[in-house]
């Protein structure tokens, strides 16, 4: 009787300690004798995620890979449970379309509401598929050709706010061109979404200013949140309170971001219905009225509440990422004269005049211009880290490497576009490099587009890719034909500086926090008519 009750009384101690030395070992296990424990990588690695969720929190994630993989080489462990690979390879076996892997469940953390998921955040091929076609069928060669006129639009009026109170003889005064470009994409965005733009361009008071800069907010909290070791826990608690929890707590700012695109897509669908009511064909045909219009085929019905999700994806994936390479490229033409110079020559004398600058075969066929975007994408893109993909079962295999089922795995643009493999002088910002002629032959050239990847690929690469850039070409050909530009004077922002540390000190390159969206500064640029 004795011993039993002695018995009971040490049960939960002894449960406490047999825990201790399960977990103990299991850890043990995975770090020293697991299938990641032949790929080098930092220490700390083998134990926990943690020195990867430091880099993040501090915007720095896509340098720290690059930097884990000049030390470490082509695969490289940053956790438990997780490895990066920077080559060509094994970017396509990650993300292309017959990849044995799919999103990682971290992506369910950007879902504001547990159940509710858009395109992005939909994880298995099962459950994007339909959506993502009609996501595609949206944001279709055609219908981005339609929506020319918008992008136009928007793009003449910000040239001529850039140059307000100047002419032909006096220079602007100094622009900040991430607050510039920030609005001139958001308003393009919500004018193609949502028929209606909402004028933050101009230079005046305006709410929804506030709005472009909360998606980055929004963006930045759940990168972390995705990235972090925690990010299990926390998605298990979502639908046990977190997401109520969530959403007393989200900063007035966002919580205005939400209501704002969920005004937005109720008005529109209360008209799209009453449209379709009483047989009348709307007048413009914008992203939101395609999406309404795809939503009960193949069987995909959409609650309202997917709609709002869908459509505020959209706000997020068209507007910090091409504002982004706008800034980029308006930094390297201010601090390369040489490259302004060339790219204003050509489209000067491809055009006659600003009217003529559309679309199309013309504007294609300006290899420079092309070649200027291309090597901004390259230097400096958005979401340049790595995209985490969960292997699934039959495992994952790159070269001699094995991968089994459940691994995360990734790979980062930044780090590719970076190697010196595929591209001669890679901080060297050089649009000349994708162009046959000179010393660059055409194996250079194919060496780099082989490695470029800077809207991903495959089955759940960017949709976005042929707006992005027919708005890239625009903006650039259209306000280069009528303005010239100048760095201001003395104007250091976006460069890289010594204190940054390895792999950003360099001052000829645009430097930017990641955290999906990017975080940048700078340049200051004044521009003035041309003469
Ligand atoms: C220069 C501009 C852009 C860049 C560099 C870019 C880059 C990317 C990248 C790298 C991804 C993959 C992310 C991942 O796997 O987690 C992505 C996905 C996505 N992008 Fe873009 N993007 C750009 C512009 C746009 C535009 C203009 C739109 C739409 C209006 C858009 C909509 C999307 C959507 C909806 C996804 C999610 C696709 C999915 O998960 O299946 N993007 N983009």
């Amino acid at each position: 009787m004795l011993e039993v009750y002695q018995f009971s009384r040490i049960l939960p101690l002894l449960s406490l300690v047999l825990l201790y030395i399960y977990y103990v070992t299991k850890l043990l296990y995975t770090a020293l004798l697991g299938p990641l424990s032949r790929y080098p990588g930092p220490v700390s690695a083998k134990f926990s995620d943690i020195e990867s969720y430091w880099h993040t929190v501090k915007l720095n994630r896509h340098i720290w890979l690059w930097q884990m993989h000049e030390k470490y080489g082509p695969i490289v462990r940053i956790g438990p449970n997780s490895v990066v690979i920077s080559s060509v390879e094994g970017f396509h076996r990650i993300y292309d379309v017959k990849a044995n892997t799919q999103k990682a469940e971290a992506y369910l953390a950007y879902a504001k509401t547990w159940g509710i998921y858009n395109t992005f955040t939909k994880l298995s091929k099962e459950e994007y598929q339909p959506y993502r076609r009609f996501v595609q069928s949206a944001l279709s060669e055609r219908n981005v050709k339609a929506a020319e006129p918008v992008v136009i639009e928007n793009i003449d009026r910000w040239g001529d706010l850039l140059v307000i109170g100047g002419s032909s003889k006096t220079w602007s005064s100094p622009r900040d061109m991430v607050g510039e470009a920030d609005a001139l994409v958001f308003d393009i965005i919500c004018d193609l979404c949502y028929g209606k733009s909402f004028n933050v361009k101009e230079h005046r008071e305006n709410e929804m200013r506030e709005t472009s800069r909360s998606i980055q907010q929004f963006m930045k909290i759940n990168y972390m949140i995705a990235k972090s070791p925690c990010v299990k826990l926390w998605i298990w608690l979502k639908p046990r309170g977190l997401d109520a929890l969530m959403r007393e707590i989200t900063p007035a700012s966002i919580k205005r971001y939400f209501q704002t695109v969920e005004r937005l897509v109720l008005t529109r669908l209360e008209e799209e219905e009453l449209n379709e009511k009483k047989g009348i064909d709307v007048r413009r045909k914008d992203l939101l009225h395609f999406i309404f219009k795809a939503r009960d085929e193949g069987k995909v019905i959409m609650s309202h509440g997917a709609l709002v999700e869908e459509a505020g994806m959209f706000m997020i994936g068209g507007t910090d990422t091409t504002s982004h390479v706008t800034a980029a490229l308006f930094f390297y033409l201010a601090h390369n004269p040489r490259v302004l110079w060339t790219l204003t020559q050509e489209i000067r004398s491809t055009f006659i005049s600003l009217d003529d600058i559309k679309a199309g075969q013309a504007l294609s066929r300006c290899k420079y211009l092309d070649a200027c975007i291309n090597e901004a994408l390259r230097m400096s893109s958005s979401g340049n880290a790595d995209h985490s993909r969960e292997v699934l079962p039959g495992g994952l295999k790159v070269g001699d490497a094995f991968f089994p089922a459940g691994t995360i795995v990734g790979s980062s643009s930044y780090v590719l576009h970076h190697s010196a493999d595929h591209f001669r002088d890679p901080f060297v910002f050089r649009p000349e490099r994708w162009i046959v002629g000179g010393d660059i032959t055409a194996a250079d050239v194919a060496r780099a587009e082989t490695a470029n990847f800077p809207f991903s690929l495959g089955p759940r690469g960017c949709p976005g890719k042929t707006l992005a850039w027919e708005e890239l070409r625009l903006i650039f050909g259209r306000t280069l034909w009528r303005l010239d530009l100048v760095l201001a004077q003395g104007d250091t922002t976006g460069m890289g500086r010594d204190e940054l540390g390895w792999g950003r000190t360099d001052k000829t390159q645009y430097q930017a926090g990641d955290a999906m969206v990017g975080y940048r500064k700078g340049p200051f640029v004044q521009f003035k008519v041309r003469e």
